[in-house]
């Protein structure tokens, strides 16, 4: 779909520079941070949720574009930048721990998404899995390791309502919540956030290249077991891994 200047609807703007890479901030309020790390940043377009500059990494261009929260807009962020060639893209966010070792400030690189969202289920069956790309997890990974920072690299659990998160004793579904949370935590599952299952799965749909990396705020299980728990909204060390992480990718596509 476009608008009335023939550009995608949602995102409005056309690859002017010919990108195939994008960095996927959820708040627009992170997008201009983001791209202050890449070379020659400069503003591109801003629609709804959607913000968008761009800069270049090893010489590419490269999209810094906001999603918003949850899964239909970056299902949507997805879809149009598939419309117009990008390939590659790596979500970065936060989370909230869920696994006692993952600590408020340490990293988490998705490897894959619970769906209990409903954004992918339009797509594809539940039971087909939200699995990021080979190629960009181990970018990431690589790269959360050379720069030195903690990282859990693991299955995150995607949902629609952050308060249905925080507070399912509130809410009359709230014995499916809970019991489900226990089972998410039994089975190993790392954090909570609300986009990399549709990221993923969309990706997965259209021949896309998608990870994820995402900073962890806090963890409400050390909470509720009595441990400390540290809080962190720096994004530094999420945001150098996910630029770290496409230069590589860039670097590898030239030598393929
Ligand atoms: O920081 P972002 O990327 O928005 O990610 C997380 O934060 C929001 C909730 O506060 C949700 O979008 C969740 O996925
Ligand atoms: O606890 C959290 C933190 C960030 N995003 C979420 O969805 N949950």
């Amino acid at each position: 779909m476009y608008n009335e200047h023939q550009k995608p609807y949602h995102i409005g703007f056309i690859n002017e520079v010919g990108a195939r890479y994008a960095i996927l901030p959820g708040d627009p309020g992170r997008v201009e941070k983001i791209a202050a790390h890449l070379a020659n940043p400069r503003f591109v377009a801003q629609n709804r949720e959607y913000t968008t500059w761009v800069g270049e990494i090893e010489g590419k261009p490269v999209y810094v574009m906001s999603t918003g929260m949850g899964g239909p807009s970056a299902a949507i962020g997805i879809e149009e930048l598939h419309q117009i060639g990008v390939d590659t893209v790596i979500r970065i966010g936060t989370c909230g721990g869920m696994a006692l070792p993952v600590k408020g400030g340490d990293l988490v690189v998705a490897t894959g998404a619970i769906r209990m969202e409903g954004t992918s289920k339009e797509y594809v069956p539940v039971e087909f899995p939200a699995i990021a790309h080979l190629d960009v997890t181990n970018a990431l990974v690589n790269s959360a390791k050379e720069l030195g920072h903690t990282y859990h690299a693991g299955v995150v659990q995607c949902k629609d309502s952050f308060y249905g998160q925080h507070s399912p004793e509130r809410m009359p579904a709230g014995y499916e919540l809970m019991s489900k949370w226990d089972a998410w935590i039994k089975a190993g599952c790392l954090a909570s956030e609300m986009e990399s299952a549709a990221v993923f799965i969309v990706s997965q749909i259209l021949g896309m290249r998608a990870g994820c990396v995402l900073n962890v705020l806090w963890n409400q299980e050390r909470r509720k077991q009595g441990m400390d728990d540290t809080e962190s909204q720096d994004m530094t060390a999420a945001i150098q891994v996910s630029v770290e992480a496409i230069r590589k990718l860039i670097l590898a596509d030239k030598e393929n």
